[in-house]
């Protein structure tokens, strides 16, 4: 599924009446049956409703989801919010049909007669603004949010929360706080950033007739569990522990020996065939008895660093600390450029120096950061990261030819080229130390495992926070929900993705 910004959305509009011959009354129509009838799941028979109708085509898909309700025998009220003049072109055409069905609105003239409708409803359908919003609201926009979100009614939202800007980029809004949200043919990237989404509530896409293999490619889309299923590699019933890669894990430390462990015993569960780890020999004691399936093997001459050489993948930083005395690792990892490279965690503050040389690398190298640690990476502040994900991720992943993980409530997985899929799984019970490190192991077992390393990182991210869901539904909860849990989780998600 596409995820796309304002701009693209009405270049698909203009694609689908060009290439299709669709016109915008036909897509209007199609888009308001299509959203009634997905709202319909969070409507009863005897709920009072009111729709509320502002002055662009999402208004306009308004009166035919309050025409369609109304045919379907529901108790409706229709309130158009602007002035007629400003009911335009296919919402003007598809208000003239609502109103030819006999049907009434209510024309907004002050708030106090709408509060009173609104005392009186159950649920609330907002086609006031949509993608065409521009800047904070305007009156009587402001008015109506304020009125909606303090009452204690169903809040339903059509294509995306009136007040919410349809792309990244933009913090200072005032929005309808829904519910649920029916998006219109494509989900917006505001639909998966942390300051926005929360407006959508749970949210889900209609399909509207737009033909798909017209549209231009905006190359960014949601990861789901058919792309996984499509993708995860089958297991070679013939196969050996050679064949599923052979890992090295460099990290840990004598305060912090779980991290490498968690990381290790991710790796094996998620079907590394071997795992080698390289940690301070003190630490061993309390990681071998966790992860007996591991092997250990020393710095050579004294040092930090192992033997590279022989390895089909490596993970480098959790719980190493952050001692710059031991950038000489980064430098060697960095000269080892024949094997694919995860750096997670400590890794990553220690690699911060070290960027520039990324490019002499030839296998994969693939940065896990979160928020704070990609604005350690990149300069920029966290809240700078937050408010535009996509673009600095894809900036950050093109100029240093690295697959970025920029972890999250939405998980953006960008490739060296710029491409861009969101992992949406996983719930706050993930919000933990450990999380990380056994993402790391997956991810580090899966990119062994298969050719495509951004199919394997997609993959990783979703299996991760798939089974994080999966435990909570069946018997944990968000609170106590631990890392190694979603360890010994993850062989259930493995049965469910693997064809
Ligand atoms: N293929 C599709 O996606 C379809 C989408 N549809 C719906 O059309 C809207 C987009 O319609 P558009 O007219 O471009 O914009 P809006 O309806 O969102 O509103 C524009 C309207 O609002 C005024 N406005 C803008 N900013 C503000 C503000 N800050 N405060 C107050 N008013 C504001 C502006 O002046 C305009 O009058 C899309 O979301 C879908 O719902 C089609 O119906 C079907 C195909
Ligand atoms: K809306």
């Amino acid at each position: 599924m596409d995820i796309v910004t304002a701009q693209e959305m009405y270049e698909r509009d203009r694609v689908a009446m060009e290439a299709a011959g669709l016109d915008g009354k036909m897509l209007m129509e199609n888009a308001g049956r299509a959203v009634t009838y997905d709202l319909l799941r969070h409507i009863r028979k005897e709920h009072t409703i009111v729709v509320l109708i502002g002055a662009g085509n999402n208004g306009g898909d308004g009166f035919v989801i309050a025409r369609t309700l109304l045919n379907l025998g529901y108790d409706v009220e229709a309130w158009q919010v602007v002035p007629d003049a400003k009911i335009t072109g296919d919402a003007e055409a598809h208000k003239r049909i609502f109103q030819a069905s006999g049907h009434p609105y209510r024309l907004l003239k002050s708030s106090e007669d709408l509060n009173t409708s609104l005392g009186r409803a159950d649920v609330c359908i907002d086609a006031m603004l949509g993608i065409g919003v521009k800047g904070r609201l305007k009156e009587p926009y402001v008015d109506i949010v304020r009125l909606c979100n303090e009452k204690s009614i169903v809040r339903l939202a059509v294509d995306l929360p009136s007040g919410v800007p349809a792309d990244e980029g933009q913090e200072d809004f005032e929005a309808f706080q829904a519910h649920y949200t029916s998006i219109i043919e494509a989900p917006k990237q505001s639909a998966f950033l942390q300051h926005t989404q929360p407006y959508y509530g749970e949210w889900s896409v209609v399909e509207i007739g737009i033909p798909p293999k017209q549209l231009p490619d905006p190359r960014r889309r949601l990861w789901d569990g058919a792309d996984v299923k499509r993708t995860l590699p089958e297991r070679d019933a013939h196969s050996h522990k050679g064949s599923h890669g052979k890992g090295l894990i460099i990290g840990g430390s004598p305060l912090m020996p779980g991290s490498v462990a968690m990381t290790a015993r991710a790796s094996l569960r998620s079907g590394a065939g071997l795992i080698a780890v390289s940690t301070d020999p003190e630490a061993i004691p309390a990681i071998s008895p966790y992860v007996q399936e591991a092997t250990f093997v020393e710095g050579r001459d004294g040092g930090q660093v192992p033997d590279l050489e022989g390895y089909d993948g490596i993970a480098f930083g959790m719980g190493f600390g952050r001692d710059s005395k031991k950038e000489n690792v980064v430098e060697r990892l960095i000269e080892e450029k024949e094997t694919p490279l995860l750096v997670d965690a400590d890794g990553l503050y220690l690699l911060k120096g070290f960027l520039p040389a990324l490019e002499k690398r030839e296998a994969p190298t693939v940065l896990t950061p979160h928020p704070g640690e990609f604005a350690h990476l990149s300069g920029l502040s966290i809240k700078e990261i937050l408010n535009s994900p996509f673009s600095h991720s894809k900036n950050f992943a093109e100029e240093h030819g690295v697959y970025l993980v920029l972890k999250g409530p939405s998980t953006i997985i960008t490739s060296p080229d710029g491409e861009q899929r969101v992992d949406i799984s996983g719930n706050a019970g993930l919000a933990k130390g450990g999380s990380g490190d056994v993402l790391s192991g997956i991810l580090l077992s899966l990119m062994m495992q298969t050719e495509d390393v951004w199919d394997a990182l997609s993959n990783g991210c979703f299996l991760h926070g798939t089974t994080a869901d999966l435990l909570v539904q069946d018997g944990h909860s968000k609170v106590d929900l631990l890392a190694s849990d979603v360890i010994e989780g993850l062989s259930r998600t493995f049965r469910t993705f693997s064809s």
